[in-house]
């Protein structure tokens, strides 16, 4: 998975049960157009929509379940059942949420990180500051990504990606440093392997055409 992504796009293909685009089908296709463009790798959410774009790709993929628990903020892969349904589907790695806030049914961040890789899969801990970075990378995450800056309570929030903390966790730590979360242009994706990105995750600006559409709309508003 490394070796096949490093320096290299991955384009998320996620639409959930309230987009318009929800569908494996349709994003298997999407993943086939992101492949024919140059992309390396698929970020990917739920087995059956993996199970599609690993068949109509090839491309390695990175598994996440989304999921919403009563009492927890945590919806990235925040238990050991959606790990369980990953498996199922054999993703080349799997992303779970590695922010400090509590997991549902108390299950904790180390135990997940063990239990992927007893099961043989490199673990992609998405964090939202820098020191659950430091932390995730001390339970022995095996890479990091920036997708949830802006997501928690806690950490900033910018119309663009969150370059600084980019930064910094790959000036500090040997593991790979995702750039994740709102790279909205190519220019973004540039600057990001600039400052250190092993691989750069793109999602929204090229597989939710909702959002892409509402950017002109909103454009053509402001002008009007
Ligand atoms: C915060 C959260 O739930 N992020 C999700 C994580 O898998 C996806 O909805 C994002 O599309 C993905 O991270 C890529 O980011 P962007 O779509 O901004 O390029």
């Amino acid at each position: 998975m490394f070796d096949n992504v490093k320096g290299k796009l991955i384009v998320s293909c996620q639409a959930l049960e309230d987009e318009p685009l929800h569908s494996p089908f349709i994003m298997s296709k999407m993943a086939l157009a992101a492949k024919e463009g140059g992309a390396a790798g698929i970020r990917a959410n739920g087995a059956e929509d993996i199970r599609a774009i690993k068949a109509e790709t090839g491309l390695p993929v990175i598994g996440i379940v989304k999921r919403d628990y009563e009492g927890s903020e945590v919806y990235i892969t925040p238990t050991k059942k959606e790990i369980d349904e990953l498996l199922g589907v054999k993703p080349d790695m799997i992303a779970l949420d590695a922010t400090g806030r509590v997991r549902p049914n108390g299950e904790q961040l180390s135990g997940l990180i063990g239990y992927v890789h007893e099961k043989g899969l490199p673990v992609m801990a998405d964090i939202s500051t820098y020191e659950e970075g430091l932390h995730a990378a001390e339970l022995g995450a095996d890479c990091l990504s920036t997708t949830l800056s802006g997501y928690t309570p806690y950490s900033p929030k910018q119309e663009g990606p969150d370059f600084e903390l980019l930064r910094k966790l790959s000036e500090t730590l040997t593991i790979p440093v995702f750039a994740e979360g709102r790279i909205n242009t190519p220019m973004d994706a540039q600057k990001a392997f600039g400052l250190g990105a092993f691989a750069v995750v793109v999602g929204s600006a090229i597989t939710r055409p909702q959002l892409i559409t509402r950017k002109f709309v909103d454009a053509i508003m402001v002008q009007k």
